[in-house]
């Protein structure tokens, strides 16, 4: 590499490397973005040649695995019964739970993520976000609430994301949050810093499926004085098409 692409290599490496304690997802609710990463979300998936209707149905069965327990839960209607009917103490819990679950819930993300390519590449496109299971209801498999959780369910993502094949490191912020003093108007964005990053943010894009980039749109939400721009931006656009 000659001395010119190796500066350009190293300013490209200082620039993606800034605010790295912002690169984080927290998931949760299925309707919310990268919702597809919670258990409960309406991936089916094909394990033990049986079919089950989430992750969720899976992990909570394999607690009475053999017993008759075991297809009861896998054949109940939604997650949230699954889930209820698992944690439920008068049914016989297995001997070693406590030792299996980790790599039984590691079984079940593995089996989504293998059996929906769209749960793949948006799992893929995180980059090297932390992922969190970001929630007030579990300290185990989520984070607390408060980040005091183990956030073993988002750990679990991370560690299947880092070993695939395809994996790829880089994540970009949106560029509000890399600059946020940089106005959506300003000649920035056109020179400089603010027109290189666009053009590493623009290529990482392009590298996205659709389904990945819907999720990361959804999640960073455009600031209002961006919204505000984009607005002014479309009405000089109709203008200049009217006249
Ligand atoms: N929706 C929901 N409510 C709770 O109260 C929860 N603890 C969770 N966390 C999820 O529950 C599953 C594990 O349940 P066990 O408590 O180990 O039986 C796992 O899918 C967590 O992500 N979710």
């Amino acid at each position: 590499m000659d001395e010119l692409s190796k500066w350009m290599e190293d300013i490209k490496r200082n620039l993606l490397s800034t605010n790295a304690d912002k690169k984080i997802i927290n998931f949760y609710e299925t309707d919310k973005p990268y919702g597809c990463f919670s258990n409960f979300s309406k991936h089916q998936i094909t394990l033990q040649n049986k079919e089950w209707p989430t992750t969720e149905h899976y992990f909570q069965a394999q607690k009475f695995v053999g017993t008759i327990h075991e297809d009861e839960i896998r054949l109940a209607s939604t997650p949230m019964d699954a889930a209820r009917l698992g944690r439920d103490r008068n049914k016989p819990l297995r001997k070693d739970w406590e030792e299996c679950k980790v790599s039984i819930m590691r079984e079940a993300l593995l089996a989504k993520i293998e059996q929906h390519p769209n749960v793949k590449s948006i799992l893929l496109s995180t980059g090297d976000c932390v992922i969190f299971e970001h929630t007030i209801n579990d300290s185990f498999w989520g984070d607390g609430g408060n980040g005091q959780g183990e956030n073993r369910l988002g750990s679990l993502l991370m560690n299947i994301r880092d070993s695939m094949e395809d994996y790829e490191p880089e994540f970009l912020l949106p560029q509000w949050i890399v600059f946020p003093d940089i106005h959506p108007f300003s000649i920035g964005w056109r020179m400089g810093i603010g027109e290189e990053y666009l053009s590493y943010l623009w290529e990482w894009r392009k590298k996205q499926t659709p389904e990945a980039l819907k999720e990361y749109d959804d999640y960073f939400t455009l600031p209002d004085a961006w919204v505000e721009a984009n607005q002014i931006r479309e009405k000089m656009r109709n203008k200049t098409d009217e006249e």
